[in-house]
């Protein structure tokens, strides 16, 4: 029997809030670094030895973990369990890459074999284009793909895509298009020879305002190119849900599907980030990603915490937002190939947890999701760091590094390289963040220290470590929204702002709303 309690009456939580806090800087000089390392699958792992954990706080919250039932939850969602109780859906995300998995029917449809075939048609399709078995409509060879998306749509593919064009050679390079901001699409599309050009369309609803706005500025400013025999249709296949009104349009080169059980945030894996990747960098690399994440799925599968980074990562943001009672954590990557990735996490994280009530709708007393942000060191140092260091808010870090660079091109600079540089940085800031440095003299140079760290790190960012990375962050939010009792996988806080801008286009907003429209206008 599976229960749903809100947090704060686990009796395991208020244990919890009677512990003694651990210092940071105790676990952090007192313990062998690597004792506090787990495996996260793809060749990564998670070391929390900058956090402020002892052995008591790893037993409460192991107890927290039992109690809220989070592992028997997520197998209860990987049974195909309705768990989207706000959109009564399942959330299948997890099969578009546990090919080993339990099969999960719906309505007569073995759904593991339809992200299988999807999967495989992606394949096929990559393949005859990279051949030029499929040309653009005037004969020439496709050389660049335009994915026009927004949200989970844009920013999982996306971030995806930067973190691997340097590792692996780019069979057509890959750009986005996604605000609605028209200056997006104009420089986009200026910058491509539309002959040699492919757009994917993914939108899972197919309903996205500023998704179909962009479709049309495509058709539009490839009409007035005027190009001879050209036929914009032709150059453009679409990413949808079956059920979406884009299904039923047979004018594309080709449609690829999800369904409704698969998020848009949690649709990196599907056809919405297959279909670009897969061009960009053949099939082969794809299935490489989906090789880590499955690794990472079946490690969240521990019910031990300490063999479990994903849920053990969860805990502590839990610990850090409820009891600690801090609003906002920062992903570091100390790689410029993830600069987008904090962008996506954004997505992930807050559209996802960014609740104030139940996942049976009542309202809840505690704090949930906190702000996320980040950029890639050593940029952010220069940056927001200081705010990091000094500033009355602590702010939890979340570190990410690699031993070896993606290009292997370095050189010696004052007797280190550079790859050397950005990982002396990566530790020297973990070290300044737990231990601070004491100055009485000169208060404004005094750290006080004590500001908790976890680092994920890997030998080097390939295909299997980034699906590692990606699944490891989606369980962390998965896990987090079972333990406040959240419904962490619908996003009905976006619906209002769509509405009003709906209002405000079709002259039905009120008329303090319309004024402000018009001193824009
Ligand atoms: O793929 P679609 O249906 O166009 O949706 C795009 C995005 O819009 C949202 O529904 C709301 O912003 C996201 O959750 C989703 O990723």
């Amino acid at each position: 029997m599976i229960n749903f309690h809100d947090l704060h009456t686990l009796k395991s939580f208020q244990a919890l809030k009677t512990l003694p806090i651990p210092s940071v800087a105790d676990n952090f000089t007192a313990i062998h670094v690597e004792e506090q390392n787990i495996d996260a699958g793809g060749g990564l792992t998670y070391n929390y030895s900058a956090k402020g954990v002892n052995e008591e706080l790893l037993e409460a919250l192991q107890a927290l973990a039992d109690e809220q039932q989070v592992i028997d939850k997520y197998e209860l969602l990987l049974s195909g369990e309705m768990m989207n109780t706000g959109e009564k859906r399942k959330v299948l995300h997890h099969l578009t890459r546990a090919q080993q998995a339990n099969d999960v029917i719906h309505e007569g449809t073995n759904l593991r074999q339809f992200y299988h075939h999807e999967q495989k048609r992606i394949a096929e399709f990559a393949q005859r284009i990279h051949t030029g078995e499929i040309t653009g409509s005037t004969d020439k060879k496709i050389t660049t793909v335009v994915q026009v998306g927004i949200g989970g749509s844009d920013l999982g593919p996306r971030a995806l895509y930067l973190a691997l064009q340097n590792l692996y050679l780019n069979k057509l390079e890959a750009k986005f298009i996604s605000n609605v901001d028209p200056d997006d699409a104009t420089a986009i599309i200026e910058s491509c020879d539309l002959e040699r050009t492919l757009f994917i369309l993914v939108s899972k609803s197919g309903t996205t305002q500023e998704t179909l706005a962009n479709q049309n500025f495509v058709l539009q400013a490839a009409k007035k190119q005027n190009i001879l025999h050209y036929d914009v249709m032709k150059h453009m296949v679409c990413v949808t849900s079956q059920t979406s009104p884009l299904a039923k349009d047979d004018r594309y080169l080709a449609s690829f599907f999800i369904d409704d059980f698969i998020g848009g945030r949690y649709s990196s894996t599907s056809a919405v980030g297959g279909v670009i990747l897969s061009l960009a960098f053949g099939a082969e690399v794809f299935e490489e990603l989906l090789i880590g994440a499955a690794e990472a799925d079946s490690q969240a599968r521990e019910q031990s915490i300490t063999e479990n980074a994903a849920l053990l990562d969860a805990l502590l943001g839990v610990y850090e937002r409820n009891i600690k009672n801090y609003a906002a954590t920062a992903i570091l990557p100390y790689s410029q190939a993830l600069s987008r990735f904090p962008a996506h996490l954004q997505q992930l994280d807050m559209e996802s947890n960014g609740k104030s009530v139940n996942r049976d709708g009542q309202a809840i007393s505690y704090a949930t999701g906190p702000v996320l942000f980040g950029e890639p060191g050593t940029n952010g140092q220069h940056s927001f760091y200081q705010l990091l260091h000094q500033g009355s808010d602590v702010i939890p870090l979340q570190f990410i590094g690699f031993t070896h660079s993606q290009c292997g091109v370095d050189y010696d600079y004052e007797a280190s390289s550079s790859q050397k540089k950005l990982n002396a940085n990566l530790i020297a800031q973990i070290a300044a963040f737990a231990l601070g440095h004491t100055n009485n003299e000169n208060m404004n140079k005094n750290f006080e220290g004590g500001r908790p760290a976890s680092l994920i790190y890997a030998q080097q960012l390939t295909a299997r470590a980034l699906g590692a990375l990606l699944a490891h962050y989606e369980n962390k939010v998965m896990f987090q929204g079972f333990i406040w009792n959240l419904n962490s996988f619908d996003q009905e806080g976006v619906q209002l702002g769509k509405v009003l801008a709906n209002d405000i286009l079709h002259g039905n907003a009120s008329s303090t709303v319309n004024q402000l429209f018009q001193i824009i206008q």
